[in-house]
């Protein structure tokens, strides 16, 4: 049912550092911070050759990466996303599984304009994991 690994996700305490390492450093593709109030996030994508990451920084007050900073201050994996074809089928299907969908169950729009979902990171081997409808 998944398809390809859309984006891994790192939670960053500080954007522009990060932003500067990947693009001075490492060489990448770096996008422009991009504010997702809807998702509590301040993004910026990097596009590699074979999927993206994603920086997150909190964005107000509710920012659902903050506990994870505060435990984590020095920034980590924050969630995988893997691309689906139908993301109302994969819901059910797992459900039906036993798998815990995040929030209200309904799929939000996402970064890129897209449906998305996440579930349970206890329920996916401690990882927070994202799905996008493509
Ligand atoms: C920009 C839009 C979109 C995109 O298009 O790409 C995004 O990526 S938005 C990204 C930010 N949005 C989200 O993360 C939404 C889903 N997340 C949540 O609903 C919550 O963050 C959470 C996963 C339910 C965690 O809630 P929180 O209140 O922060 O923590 P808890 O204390 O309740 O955590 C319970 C338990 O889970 C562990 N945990 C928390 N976050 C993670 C994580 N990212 N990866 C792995 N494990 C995680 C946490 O440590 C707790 O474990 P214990 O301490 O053992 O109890
Ligand atoms: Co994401």
């Amino acid at each position: 049912m998944i398809g390809r690994l859309n984006h891994v996700a790192i939670a960053v305490p500080d954007l522009e550092a990060a932003r500067a390492q990947y693009r001075d450093a490492l060489g990448a593709k770096v996008g422009a911070p991009q504010d997702e109030p809807d998702h509590g996030v301040t993004v910026v994508f990097i596009e590699l050759p074979n999927t993206k990451i994603e920086l997150l920084y909190p964005l107000g007050e509710d920012s659902p990466i903050q506990g994870f900073l505060d435990k984590n201050p020095a920034g980590g994996i924050h969630h995988v996303c893997y691309e689906v074809e139908d993301i109302l089928a994969a819901r059910d299907r797992l459900r039906a599984s036993g798998l815990r969908v995040l929030g209200d169950g309904e799929p939000r729009i996402g970064a890129h304009g897209k449906p998305v979902l996440f579930l349970h990171p206890k329920d996916m081997n401690g990882t927070l994991t994202e799905l996008e409808q493509v």
